[in-house]
């Protein structure tokens, strides 16, 4: 080994398909970094490793797993953090319930999800699995801002090897359904506030006055904002929204963000669930509640459910009749019979909308058949984004990927910004009356009128956050000369505060003038015709429509937000990078488990790991982790060339495949590059060892494709098991592990 940097860097283990992945990849990185003394250092943050990082007590001491969330989060505040942060689930009930029973059947004594919990015990557990559920990973991790976009290899190769666009017609009749009054958007009241304070959010009742929460300690500087979502107005707006679907003869597919948003689009997803099935609510409500049905865990739950019922096959089958009666529901599997209701975390907004626009304004029907959709986004806040992408392909047709320009993003997501860390301050409200904002001398800084039902929520935004992402747009700017929009609606009550607090920064930067300030949908139009005119422009945009627009622009230009770069450079110097912007693909293990193929493309790895490479070497000074970055990048370009990415079909090249050719090309072109030396003569003989060896490892890779394989498990994995399916090839882990 040559001299070393002694440098940690973070490899997170997560869930699903990009788990999966590093079992094959993550052994031919180490064989990399080792070379110049970088650790690799593995922590664990699965739904599995979460789930029982919060139950050490119940746990035999040999099975108490380290909080390496907890550990990670705390890392990440230093400057010496450098962690590549894989997708992880972020489980709805149905997962959670799933893990769950997965980690007793494999001998872990953890409780039961209570799902109405009744005892302190109970209440207790609860919260340690809602502290699980949901994006409970990366507001946690995300201790910067965020820097997404396609690198300049994958946009070329796009442009040079388009993917396939459906087609748009401007009689499509897919359209986006949203609310006119009662939103999100239309309640929402927003202060900054002046000095350090300690809030209270109170609600007033017939009952009296309830602490909701309390000890909300916030710095001067942060904009507070609050808001509800009326019940009354969301059943009217749905009913309405089924009703013009049928007219309409288009699906209705309904789109939110359970995941993330994990409080109040569970409940929103439950009305859904409810207004579609109405007649049956109606006629079964008392006994449905009495078997403990909770629509907000999706139709696929309850159908689980009402099967153990009494009466269940005369409930199931007044559901079967109005699936068959009311408009067709957009299906996530119509082979299967599920539908968009089934499960809240099948169909998320920021991949399901795109995947919408990429095919022309089609969802799949029950009948296995492509049709147009009604695209139901009930709060207004940002779904007109998507309306006005829908306009502007009905006006325009699909966008040409060849000659596509493209639309970068840089997103306020440090300290938990805006709705996305929402949720500790989200209810679901009890009771008619008064839900108030009140600071630490009593003052009420926002108050609204409420129903029960309605669902309120709180957002804070830190000045020290909304600075940093001002600080990285201009530097962005400046290194690109890119057109640069402010995604800010002047009459939304958060964006006018955002607007104050950043305009005299941008002044005082002498920036002002440099920059623009659109509306979403305004800003949409604008960046679809900077694109299709073949120009590039950077979105600056706040939490949500960070999450939206890094799949919506992606998958449209490059086929796919995998091969995105995404990093986030954390505020206190460290650096955080994150593997392309997509998720864990549960698509992706059940084509592996089937057929031993799995199609999930580690692009994303790769660039996240040639970033990291070089972060090493530019805060350490260490030339050699340039060297080794920069080369990683090299392979990615040939990678890309050559055509050696995963296939979708079984008998085309897999993940395993692409780790072996990314390892042969990163090896070949350490062995060539003549700023080390020293490195150039140690991978030498492993360059010329990949070379060689390449049509055994290439047949060792391959055999056994096209036949059921075994994990051991979905959430649980079997260590052993998940090895010798993805390192099948002894030659290339002899090469590997030597
Ligand atoms: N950063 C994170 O931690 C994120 C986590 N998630 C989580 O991931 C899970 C699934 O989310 P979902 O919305 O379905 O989105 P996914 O991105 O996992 O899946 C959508 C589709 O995108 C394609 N895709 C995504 N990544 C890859 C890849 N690396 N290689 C090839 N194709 C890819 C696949 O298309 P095809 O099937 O056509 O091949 C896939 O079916 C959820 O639990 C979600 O919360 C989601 C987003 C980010
Ligand atoms: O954390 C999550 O739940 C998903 C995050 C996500 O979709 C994104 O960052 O793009
Ligand atoms: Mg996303």
């Amino acid at each position: 080994m040559s001299d070393t940097t002694q440098q940690t860097v973070i490899y997170t283990v997560t869930d699903e398909a990009p788990q999966l992945a590093a079992a094959s990849l993550l052994p031919i990185i180490r064989r990399f970094a080792r070379e110049i003394g970088i650790d690799m250092a593995e922590r664990d943050i699965s739904l599995a490793g979460r789930i029982l990082a919060v139950f050490p007590e119940y746990l035999d001491a040999d099975k108490v797993q380290s909080d390496d969330l907890a550990r990670l989060g705390e890392l990440v505040t230093t400057a010496d953090a450098n962690v590549i942060k894989l997708p992880n689930i972020s489980a709805s009930v149905p997962q959670l319930v799933a893990a769950v029973r997965e980690l007793q059947d494999n001998g872990f004594a953890i409780p039961d999800y209570p799902e109405a919990p009744s005892s302190d015990e109970e209440r207790d557990i609860r919260s340690r699995y809602d502290s699980v559920k949901g994006s409970a990973v990366n507001p946690v991790l995300r201790e910067g801002n965020s820097d997404r976009r396609a690198p300049a290899a994958v946009k070329a190769y796009a442009q040079a090897n388009p993917h396939s666009m459906g087609k748009w017609t401007a009689d499509s009749k897919t359209r986006v359904s949203t609310m006119s009054g009662g939103d999100f958007r239309s309640n929402e009241r927003s202060v900054t506030l002046e000095a350090d304070d300690t809030l209270s959010i109170i609600h007033e009742g017939a009952g009296g006055a309830t602490t909701l929460k309390d000890g909300l300690a916030l710095p001067a500087g942060t904009i507070v904002d609050a808001t509800f979502m009326s019940r009354n107005a969301l059943l009217s707006f749905l009913s309405d929204a089924i009703e013009t679907t049928a007219q309409d003869g288009t699906l209705f597919s309904l789109h939110m963000k359970a995941t993330m948003m994990k409080v109040s689009d569970p409940i929103i997803f439950g009305h859904a669930v409810r207004a579609y099935l109405a007649p049956v609510f109606e006629a079964h409500g008392q006994a449905l509640s009495e078997a403990g049905v909770n629509p907000n865990a999706g139709l696929g739950t309850m159908l689980d459910q009402i099967a153990e019922m009494p009466n269940g096959d005369a409930i199931r089958s007044e559901i079967d009749g109005l699936l068959a009666e009311r408009p067709p529901l957009y299906m996530v599997n119509s082979d299967k019979g599920i539908t968009n209701l089934h499960v809240p975390s099948d169909v998320i907004i920021d991949a399901s909308m795109p995947a919408v626009l990429r095919a022309g304004g089609k969802g799949w029907g029950p009948d296995g058949n492509e049709a147009d959709t009604n695209c139901v986004i009930p709060d207004s806040s940002y779904a007109p984004v998507y309306a006005e992408a829908v306009n502007f392909f009905k006006e325009n047709g699909a966008l040409d990927p060849t000659t596509a320009g493209t639309v970068q993003n840089i997103g306020l997501m440090a300290k938990k910004a805006e709705e996305y860390g929402s949720h500790p301050t989200t209810f679901e409200i009890p009771a008619a009356g008064t839900v108030k904002v009140v600071d630490a001398a009593g003052t009420v800084l926002i108050s609204h009128d409420v129903e029960a039902g309605d669902i309120w929520r709180m957002a804070t935004t830190r000045r020290e956050a909304v600075v940093n992402w001002v600080e990285l747009t201009l530097a962005r700017q400046a290194l690109t000369g890119y057109k640069t929009v402010f995604w800010l609606d002047k009459t939304r009550a958060h964006d006018a505060e955002l607007l104050k607090m950043i305009t005299p920064q941008l002044e005082a930067a002498g920036a002002l003038e440099k920059v623009s300030i659109m509306a979403p949908a305004e800003a949409t139009r604008d960046a679809f015709k900077t694109i299709f005119a073949g120009e590039n422009t950077i979105a600056v945009t706040g939490n949500v429509l960070r999450d939206y627009l890094t799949d919506l622009y992606p998958i449209l230009e490059v086929g796919t937000s995998a091969k995105m770069l995404s990093v986030v450079k954390l505020m206190n110097g460290g650096g955080l990078f994150e593997t392309g912007a997509g998720g864990s693909a549960p698509k992706h293990v059940q084509q592996l488990v089937e057929q031993n193929h799995l199609r999930w493309d580690s692009l994303g790895e790769f660039c996240a790991l040639a970033e990291s490479l070089r972060f090493v070497g530019e805060t350490q000074g260490e030339a050699k982790a340039l060297v080794l970055g920069n080369t990683a990048d090299a392979a990615i370009t040939k990678l890309l060339a050559e055509g050696k990415s995963p296939g979708r079909k079984v008998g085309q090249d897999d993940n395993r495949d692409s780790h072996f050719h990314f390892a042969l090309y990163w090896a070949e072109a350490l062995a060539a590059q003549t700023d080390s030396a020293e490195l150039a003569e140690a991978f030498a003989p492993l360059a010329s060892d990949l070379a060689s060896k390449a049509d055994t490892i290439r047949a060792e890779l391959k055999a056994g494709r096209g036949e059921a394989v075994d994990l051991g498990g979905y959430y649980f994995t079997d260590f052993g098991k998940v090895a010798a399916v993805m390192r099948p090839s002894a030659t290339l882990n002899a090469l590997i592990d030597a």
